[in-house]
């Protein structure tokens, strides 16, 4: 708030308005927010929340008062969501105020409230996508020193999902920031002081937390609310439970904590309805394939690299043909979760056997599921009572199809199949009990009356007769009227602000009998009333008042109902996504041709005729070519442990690494995949180094970044690992970048025997296969013909007989004369380094940095290239000699 502004707020309590001295009472308790503030027809926000409000949302930024030291903009009240949302989406916090009674009934001034406070992470954003989960996350560090555990809980607010984890260990931290990276909550809850030290938005946070930059809004709380003490006994009266161990905590207090602050703050920014939020699930990674925050980005899993860019090229996109937002959901996250548990990646694979190769069965399946809407998300929308009738309907539409789509499931009988089927309970009571309840077709508003059916309450009907037999009567008077006073033109209506009324046109005016009372005159016709009239006015609004009353109670225990049954309807909901996400890769693999892979303990990894899924997909839509089979053969216990990938730019190397990670993500979904044949030992972990991150926006150099990520695979990396990197050196000098890969190599071959596959553009590296047993060479393939290289883009054994860098620049477009005299330059260097580097393979290799890479003599070399010879002076050009001379002798 700027000092003038302020100066404004704070002026003398006796010279504000008591509106706006209210209003100050509202902000001082609300400061980080946005306050709407209601008055009438609109919400009015003032002062720097005008300033704000108006540039964000392009209002016109108006005064209160005259002398204009009051900026104020408005929203009408009926159109305040798209507003809100709008806020909410670029980071903002709201807190509504509203008018606590009726303005005109209120003595003095009307009564306001902050009645709730809507963040990211608490807001339901019917934008948001049904693929898309919406999380409010909290972290939190417990425990000393000796044994810290990080927790995090994860709240999804328009489906009710409540999970937690936690992490001990030295890698604690990494392992959070991972998670939440991979999770990407929109807004993240953790206690101010209490991260030791490490200010979550600060600069020290940076390292451990790559990727929390994603996360849009940062909530600190007070630290007090992270306590065993607080958080715990509100986690335990939210679930009814005498102690964590019902809820699976037990030995991990440190989740419990970050779940019981996430209560806290719904319960601080007023959340009302949180009855669906009927359970807490304590997740482990463990029994998962583990993918960092960089790998699930740098693979395309749910999102492009680049934000903005096409969603085309992610596997989620190309792999989603789930026919319900469940299943959409639940396909996200297994594909950044891959099961590591043999048996249950096997029960997927037989059951998506059965389907994929029963066409008229699996049909059927997906087609008992297409009609089946968001069960979990209208049941949010019935818990936060932002449900109407037609949303009740919609679920009762839902529960319908229920029945049928557990008769196709039964249809199956693989064991994955039959555990889903059994137990799965197709909730035909509540089905029934809101047909019986709901009238067929429903009004959008509870408000607008005949949301109930006839027969359900004695009263209900009875009301609903008078003012029908009222209606009547009226038309009845009418054609009474017409005939008793000869005006044909005479009609009974009705308005919000008068009630029932006889007009007639002004013309018949004073043909009307003394009994009528005027009640308003218009430009072109009289209104009046009779006590007759009035008479009936009260029957039938009273019948009317008092029939709205008993549907909306009605309707609200039928919401009772519904909610009490939320958790069977969470657990069918669960069954429906798994249903829809065997039924989805069953389908896939029937319709482009994905085989059965198979996945055991072992350390094989062992494709033929393998294509990657998404840039398949997009030569075959774009026409623009067919995608060439290719095979890997890599084994950690025995075999080829290391595949070096050499080839021309363009040639596809980066294509054949990213789908080897991609076939082991989806086999371990449980899926099929493209391949004519696939061998897997379970991988536990897949590190990627590939390309430019987009950390270079955050202000580290590619150089930096990268040299961090392979530190990373390189300390934790095991010999079950699938291990990706693509150019490594790339962002260094040539030699620095040669020595480091080179270096890697050997420690990845030597040391770890993690399944690697290395592509690169130093051809001095293939010369390792003579040296590093279980190292072999690959090359992308060209074709050489008069008019220049064609890709053929398969892989072969052996290292490129040379790199077509210069080609490849040239089918660019760079000018001819560039091009040949970066041949002449080329044919030099490669004569000078031939040899150097025969050297270094041979076996004395210690002295290598010393004999082939002399970073000194090539920073002698830099010096004497700057020097301008011309304008140094003898005396200076002799210093310099002797000063180089003493750096070359060290
Ligand atoms: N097996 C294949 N069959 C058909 N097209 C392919 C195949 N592999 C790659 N391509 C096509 O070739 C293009 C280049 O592939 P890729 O990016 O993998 O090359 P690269 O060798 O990694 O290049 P650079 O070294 O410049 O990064 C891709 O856009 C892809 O469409």
């Amino acid at each position: 708030m700027t000092q003038e502004t302020s100066h404004a707020l704070s002026g003398d309590l006796a010279t504000l308005s008591p509106a706006m001295r209210q209003y100050r009472t509202a902000k001082d308790a609300h400061p980080d927010t946005l306050l709407f503030f209601r008055m009438g027809d609109f919400y009015e926000l003032f002062f720097e929340d005008a300033v704000v409000a108006a540039r964000e949302l392009q209002l016109t930024l108006t005064a209160r008062d005259k002398a204009k030291s009051v900026p104020m903009c408005g929203v009408p009240y009926h159109a305040a969501e798209t507003y809100l949302q709008r806020l909410l989406r670029k980071g903002y916090r709201v807190a509504i105020c509203e008018q606590m009674e009726d303005p005109k009934q209120a003595k003095g001034v009307v009564r306001r409230e902050v009645t709730r406070v809507l963040t990211p992470g608490t807001a339901l954003d019917p934008a948001l996508g049904a693929e898309q989960s919406n999380y409010l996350a909290s972290v939190v560090v417990a425990g000393s020193n000796t044994s810290m555990a990080c927790g995090i809980a994860l709240l999804d607010l328009s489906t009710g999902e409540f999970r937690a984890t936690e992490f001990s260990g030295p890698s604690a931290w990494a392992q959070t920031a991972d998670e939440l990276g991979r999770v990407r909550p929109v807004e993240l809850l953790y206690g101010a002081g209490l991260l030791g030290g490490v200010n979550l938005t600060g600069e020290a946070v940076e390292e451990g937390f790559a990727g929390l930059d994603a996360i849009r809004t940062k909530t600190p709380l007070e630290e007090w609310v992270f306590t065993a003490d607080h958080a715990l006994p509100l986690l335990r009266s939210h679930f009814r439970v005498a102690s964590l161990d019902g809820l699976g905590l037990a030995g991990h207090e440190a989740a419990g904590i970050a779940a019981g602050a996430l209560l806290h703050y719904m319960r601080a920014t007023k959340q009302g309805g949180l009855e669906h939020v009927d359970g807490l699930r304590f997740y482990e990674r463990s029994s998962c394939l583990e993918l960092d925050g960089v790998s699930v980005r740098n693979l395309e899993l749910v999102e492009p690299l680049f934000s903005g860019e096409t969603q085309q090229t992610t596997l989620f996109y190309t792999m989603d043909a789930c026919c319900t937002p469940m299943g959409k959901r639940l396909l996200r996250a297994t594909l950044l979760r891959p099961s590591s548990d043999l048996a249950e990646i096997d029960a997927r694979l037989e059951a998506v056997a059965q389907a994929s190769g029963d066409l008229r069965r699996r049909e059927a399946l997906r087609q008992a599921m297409t009609g089946v809407l968001d069960l979990e998300r209208l049941l949010g929308r019935l818990a936060l009572d932002s449900a109407g009738p037609r949303e009740v309907t919609s679920l009762a539409a839902t529960l319908q199809c229920l029945p049928g789509l557990l008769a196709a499931t039964r249809e199956f009988d693989a064991s994955k199949w039959r555990r889903l089927a059994d137990g799965f309970d197709s909730l035909e009571d509540l089905y029934e009990l809101i047909a019986t309840t709901i009238a067929e077709d429903p009004p959008v508003s509870l408000a607008d009356g005949g949301v109930i059916r006839p027969g359900i309450n004695a009263e209900l009907d009875e009301l609903r007769e008078l003012s029908r037999s009222g209606r009547q009567a009226l038309a009845a008077i009418e054609e009474r009227e017409r005939q008793r006073t000869g005006i044909t033109s005479l009609k009974v209506r009705f308005n919000n602000v008068f009630g029932y009324y006889i007009e007639v046109t002004k013309a018949n005016a004073k043909a009307v009998p003394g009994d009528y009372e005027r009640k308003q005159t218009l430009v072109n016709a009289e209104r009046f009333t009779t006590p007759e009239l009035k008479d009936y006015e009260t029957k039938i609004l009273t019948a009317q008042e008092r029939s709205g009353e008993i549907e909306r109670k009605i309707f609200n225990e039928l919401r009772r109902q519904l909610l009490d049954a939320a958790g069977r309807m969470r657990e069918t909901a669960r069954r429906v996504a798994e249903i829809d996400l065997l039924g989805c890769f069953a389908h896939l693999s029937a319709l482009r041709g994905w085989t059965r892979p198979v996945v055991e303990a072992g350390g094989q990894l062992e494709f033929i005729g393998a294509r990657h899924p998404v840039v398949e997909r997009r030569l075959e839509e774009s026409g623009t070519g067919r995608f060439v089979p290719n095979s890997v053969h890599l084994d950690a216990d025995a075999g080829p442990s290391v595949l070096l990938i050499t080839g021309p730019n363009m040639g596809g190397k980066s294509t054949y690494l990213r789908q080897a990670a991609l076939l082991v993500i989806m086999a371990q979904c449980g899926c099929f995949v493209p391949a004519e044949r696939m061998r897997l030992g379970l991988v536990d972990r897949i590190y990627t180094r590939i390309g430019a991150s987009d950390n270079v926006a955050r202000g580290r150099s590619t150089f930096m970044v990268e040299m961090t990520e392979t530190a990373a695979i390189l300390n934790s990396a095991t010999n079950r690992s699938l291990v990706l990197l693509d150019e490594m050196g790339r962002g260094t000098a040539t030699y620095d970048g040669l020595s480091l890969a080179w270096a890697t190599v050997e420690h990845l071959h030597n040391r770890i025997g993690a399944r690697t596959l290395f592509a690169t553009h130093y051809h001095e590296l293939t010369l390792l296969a003579e040296r590093l047993e279980r190292l072999k060479n690959l090359r992308v393939t060209v074709k050489e013909t008069t008019g220049g290289i064609v890709f053929l883009h398969a892989v072969e054994a052996g290292p490129a007989s040379k790199s077509y860098g210069i080609e490849v620049a040239r089918l660019a477009g760079l000018p001819a004369g560039v091009i040949a005299r970066a041949r002449e330059v080329l044919k030099l260097h490669e004569r000078a380094e031939s040899q150097q580097v025969r050297e270094a393979a041979a076996d004395h290799v210690p002295a290598m940095q010393m004999t082939m890479f002399t970073p000194l003599s090539q920073r002698i070399v830099d010096r004497i290239a700057e020097v301008d010879v011309d304008g140094l002076t003898p005396r200076e050009a002799l210093n310099l000699l002797a000063e180089l001379q003493r750096e070359l002798k060290g």
